[in-house]
C-alpha cells in the first residue's frame, strides 16, 4: 500500500467531486452537532430577515410621518427601530457564539481524529511521510476548517437568504427588468464555478508547501547537534530559505488566486447597477416604470449584489478550508494494511517462528530480502550477523511484522503472523531497538509501557519482580530508582543508560520471543556480562534473537545465521560466522 500522501492528491481535476464528497464526510463527523447548528441557523435567518425589514421601515417612516411632521410616529418608529436592532445584536451575539464553539469542538474533534489515525498506521506509512508535513496537518489545516465554521459559514448562510430575498423582490416588481439585473449574477456563477478547482488547487499547493517548511525546520531542532558540529548552519539557514521563499511564492500565488473573486464580484454588482439604470430609463420614457419604482429596484439591487460580494470572501474562505479537508481527509481514509487477518489452513509450521520463501521490499524501494528461509526453536538462542545493510533489523522487523512480507509466509507458533491480534502479537514478541525510545515520564513508566500485567504494582511489589528477574541491579544505577525523571530527546542520559531503561521493559515483558537489535552496543563490558546473565536466567522457553556486530556478545549462541544481500543462511560455528564475515570483507 502506498502511504505517501504527496504521491495521493485528491485534489487532481478528475476528481470533480471531491470537494462535496468531502464535505459530506466532514458534515456526517458532525451528526451530534445538528441541535447547534439548527439554532446557529435560525439565529443567522433572523438577523438577516431583521436586517431586511430595516430599511423598509425607515422608508415607511419618512414618507408617513417624516414628510408630514407627525414627530410622535417617528418617536415610535425610532423605539421600533431601536428594539429591532438590540434583538438583532442578540441574535448576531447568539449566532457567534454558537459557531465559536461549535468550530472549537470541530477543531477538537478532528484534531483528536488525525491523531488517532496516525496512531493505528504501520511503520511503512512514517517511512514514507515526513514528520513535519503531519504536524502542519494537524495543527494548521484543521485550524483552517475551524476558521471557515466559526466565522464564514453562518454569514455566508446570512448572506445567501438577503440575497434571495432581494432577488425574489426585483423579480416580483418587474420580471424582465429583474431578470436582466440579475444576469451577471449568472456570469459570476459560471465563472466561480469554472475558476474554483484552480484556486483550491492553490491552496491546496500553499498548504503542501506550509508542510514541506515545518519538515524543514523539523529536521533542523531534531539535528542540531551534527549541524553545530559539522559547522552546517549555512546550509540548513539555504535550506529553510529556500523553503521559507517557494512557501512565500506559493502564498502570493494563493492570496491573489483568492482575491480575484472580489474585484470580479464588484465588477458585476457595478454592471448589474448600470443594467438597471439603462433599461429603466429607457422604460420610462416609454412609459413602462416609473421614477420611484426605479429608486426601489436600485436599492434591491444593491441589497442583491452587497451580500454576493460577501459571499466572494466567504467562497474564498471555503475553498482554503476545503483545501485543508482535502489533506485531513487523506489521512482519515487510510487504512493499517497490517490488520490480522483470517488464517488460513494450510502450510502450517510445527516451529515456533518459521520462515517459509519470504521475500521483501520496503514500500517505495528494491526488494531487500530474496526468498529467505529459516526456523527458530523454543528456548534456542540464535544470533544474526552480516556486515552493514545486509538485512539483519529487516529480518527483525518483519518477525516483529512492522511489516509484512511481499510474498511468502511467516509463520508464528503454527499460525501465519499475519492472523494474530496486534496485542497478542506484541506480547508474544519482545523488540529492543537500536536506537531505544523513552518517553516523558519516570522510568517506572517507561518500563511498564505497554505492559498491563505490573501496571497497578505498587515501587515495592515491582522492585521485588525486578529483583526475581536479576533487572533490579540494573535499575540501581540510577539514582533515584523507579522514580528517576526521563525527558523525551533529552541528553540526561547516555545511550547505554537508554538501552539498559529499553532492556528492563523488554525483558520484564516476558516474551516468548525476545529480539536484541545491537541491544548492547553502547553498554561497558562488565554490564553487557551482566545483561548477558540476565538473558540466561530468563525462562527455558524464551527464544533469543541477537543482532550484534561484536562477535563476543553471540558466543552463547545455539546457532547462528549470517545475513547478507537479504540472503539468511546457516552459518555453523562462531569460527565459520567469523570466517564468513572476512571472506564477505575481502570480496567487497
Ligand atoms: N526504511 C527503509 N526504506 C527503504 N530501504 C531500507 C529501509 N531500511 C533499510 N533499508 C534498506 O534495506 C537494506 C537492509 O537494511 P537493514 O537495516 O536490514 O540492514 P542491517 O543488516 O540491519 O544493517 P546494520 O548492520 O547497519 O544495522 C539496506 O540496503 C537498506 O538500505
Amino acid at each position: 500500500m502506498n502511504y505517501n500522501l504527496l504521491n495521493t492528491s485528491t485534489t487532481t481535476p478528475k476528481q470533480k467531486n471531491a470537494t462535496y464528497t468531502a464535505l459530506k464526510k466532514l458534515l456526517a463527523m458532525m451528526s451530534n452537532e445538528r441541535k447547534t447548528l439548527i439554532m446557529a441557523f435560525f439565529a443567522i435567518i433572523i438577523n438577516s430577515s431583521l436586517n431586511l425589514v430595516g430599511p423598509l421601515i425607515i422608508g415607511h417612516t419618512i414618507d408617513k410621518y417624516v414628510q408630514t411632521k407627525q414627530f410622535h410616529g417617528v418617536l415610535v418608529f425610532s423605539g421600533v427601530l431601536l428594539s429591532i436592532y438590540l434583538f438583532a445584536f442578540g441574535t448576531s451575539y447568539l449566532q457567534s457564539k454558537l459557531m465559536g464553539g461549535f468550530g472549537q469542538r470541530m477543531l477538537f474533534q478532528l484534531r483528536n481524529a488525525v491523531f488517532n489515525k496516525l496512531q493505528e498506521l504501520p511503520v511503512a506509512f512514517f517511512n514514507q511521510n515526513k514528520a513535519g508535513d503531519l504536524i502542519s496537518r494537524v495543527n494548521n489545516d484543521t485550524d483552517k476548517l475551524n476558521q471557515f465554521f466559526s466565522q464564514s459559514l453562518m454569514q455566508f448562510v446570512g448572506s445567501l437568504f438577503i440575497m434571495t430575498g432581494a432577488g425574489i423582490f426585483l423579480l416580483s416588481i418587474n420580471f424582465k427588468l429583474g431578470a436582466a439585473a440579475l444576469c451577471p449574477a449568472l456570469l459570476l456563477f459560471i465563472f466561480t464555478r469554472t475558476i474554483s478547482p484552480w484556486v483550491k488547487s492553490r491552496n491546496a499547493i500553499n498548504m503542501k508547501s506550509l508542510g514541506n517548511m515545518s519538515s524543514e525546520i523539523q529536521e533542523s531542532l531534531n539535528n542540531f547537534k551534527v549541524i553545530i558540529a559539522f559547522n552546517r548552519r549555512d546550509y540548513f539557514r539555504q535550506r529553510f530559505n529556500e523553503a521559507n521563499k517557494q512557501q512565500y511564492t506559493t502564498a502570493v500565488s494563493a492570496g491573489l488566486a483568492n482575491n480575484l473573486f472580489m474585484p470580479v464580484f464588484s465588477f458585476t454588482s457595478n454592471l448589474g447597477q448600470l443594467i438597471v439604470l439603462s433599461l429603466g430609463i429607457y422604460m420610462i420614457a416609454s412609459g413602462a416604470f416609473t421614477v420611484g419604482l426605479l429608486i426601489s429596484f436600485l436599492a434591491y439591487v444593491t441589497n442583491f449584489y452587497n451580500p454576493l460580494r460577501q459571499l466572494a470572501a466567504l467562497w474564498a474562505n471555503f475553498q482554503v478550508a476545503m483545501a485543508g479537508w482535502d489533506r485531513i481527509s487523506q489521512i482519515l481514509a487510510l487504512q493499517n494494511n497490517l490488520e490480522p487477518i483470517p488464517d488460513s489452513a494450510t502450510n502450517k509450521s510445527d516451529s515456533l517462528l518459521e520462515f517459509k520463501d519470504v521475500h521483501f521490499a520496503y514500500p517505495d524501494g528494491k526488494e531487500v530480502i530474496h526468498n529467505i528461509n529459516f526456523k527458530l526453536e523454543k528456548g534456542k538462542t540464535y544470533a544474526l550477523v552480516g556486515p552493514t545493510g545486509g538485512g539483519k533489523t529487516t529480518t527483525a522487523s518483519l518477525i516483529a511484522r512492522l511489516y509484512d512480507a511481499t510474498s511468502g509466509t511467516i509463520y508464528l507458533n503454527g499460525k501465519d503472523i499475519r492472523s494474530y491480534e496486534a496485542t497478542e502479537r506484541t506480547k508474544k514478541i519482545g523488540f529492543i531497538l537500536q536506537e531505544p525510545f523513552l518517553f516523558t515520564g519516570t522510568i517506572k513508566d517507561n518500563i511498564l509501557y505497554g505492559n498491563e500485567k505490573y501496571a497497578s504494582y505498587s515501587n515495592e511489589a515491582l522492585i521485588e519482580e525486578l529483583k526475581q528477574a536479576g533487572l533490579e541491579q540494573l535499575l540501581n544505577r540510577f539514582e533515584k530508582g523507579l522514580d528517576t525523571p526521563l525527558k523525551t530527546g533529552s541528553d540526561s542520559l547516555s545511550l547505554g543508560q537508554k538501552q539498559l531503561i529499553a532492556f528492563i521493559r523488554a525483558v520484564l515483558r516476558n516474551p516468548e520471543i525476545l529480539i536484541l537489535d545491537e541491544a548492547t552496543a553502547n553498554i561497558d563490558t562488565i554490564t553487557e556480562q551482566l545483561l548477558e546473565d540476565i538473558l540466561q536466567r530468563l525462562p527455558s522457553s524464551t527464544t533469543r534473537v541477537i543482532i550484534a556486530h561484536r562477535l563476543n556478545t553471540i558466543a552463547n549462541a545455539d546457532e547462528i545465521y549470517f545475513v547478507n544481500s537479504g540472503q539468511v543462511i546457516r552459518a555453523g560455528s562462531l569460527d565459520d560466522a567469523m570466517e564468513m564475515l572476512m571472506h564477505n570483507k575481502r570480496e567487497s
